[in-house]
């Protein structure tokens, strides 16, 4: 039966990266979709401010929401320091599936957790199923149509605290606008855009951070 491009990137992984090296994890997988198949990973240039902002943040527990095949779990999770728990949401199986195999290519399965469900249904279940008090940081980078939603879930369920951070990708392409409207004109988020490339292409694209005031 005929591979999927989750399943290629996976193989690509196993074959050009070092077991235990995240870095190299997320080298391959760049390189993969450079020069072989373009996927819908964050990317090198976008990753950099996320690693940038990951550093800064430092976070004790991170929620990330949409996982695919687990490049910015990688890339997220190699930079936290010990103990620090990185809680990652992903409803596709076949992607959940392909992903956890990344993360443990790149050796970093203690520091990740990845859940299998439709964010809607879990981040109501954070703090009794999992033991979250509140998250430090959140990576929004599933449907775009959901961002607003579970931002909204997330405050309604008291998962923020004053000083959380959001994190979204793709706020320009393919574009979250009724997000976007939402955090830079409230009240309770200081927002910052970051311009960049949506991943392996010149088209503009970037990460909007916003602080929760409480
Ligand atoms: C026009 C156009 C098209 C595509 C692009 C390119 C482009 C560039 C990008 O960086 C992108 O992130 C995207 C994009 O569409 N990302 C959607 C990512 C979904 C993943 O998250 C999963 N998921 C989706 N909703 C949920 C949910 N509620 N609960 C749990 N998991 C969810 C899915 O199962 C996938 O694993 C697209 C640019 C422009
Ligand atoms: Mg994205």
């Amino acid at each position: 039966t005929q591979s999927t491009r989750p399943q290629r990137l996976l193989s690509a992984v196993q074959k050009n990266a070092t077991r235990g090296d995240p870095c190299s994890v997320v080298k391959a997988i760049d390189q993969f979709c450079r020069s072989k198949e373009w996927a819908m990973n964050v990317g090198d240039e976008k990753g950099c401010i996320l690693d940038s902002v990951v550093s800064e943040v430092n976070p004790t527990t991170v929620l990330e929401l949409g996982t695919y095949c687990g490049y910015s779990t990688v890339r997220i999770a190699n930079l936290l320091p010990p103990h620090a728990k990185l809680i990652t949401l992903e409803f596709n199986p076949d992607f959940a599936a392909i992903a956890r195999q990344v993360i443990a290519w790149s050796g970093l399965e203690e520091k990740v957790q990845l859940v299998e469900g439709a964010s809607g249904d879990l981040i109501p279940k954070m703090k009794e199923d999992f033991g979250v008090k509140t998250f430090d940081l959140v990576f929004l980078d599933h449907w775009k149509d959901r961002y607003l939603p579970d931002t909204k879930l997330m405050e309604a369920c008291g998962l923020l605290r004053k000083g959380s951070i959001l994190l979204a990708d793709n706020v320009i392409c393919p574009g979250t606008p009724d997000y976007l409207e939402y955090v830079r004109s409230s009240p309770r988020y200081e927002s910052q855009y970051f311009k960049s490339h949506l991943e392996y292409t010149k088209v503009e694209d970037g990460l909007e951070k916003s602080v929760f005031l409480g």
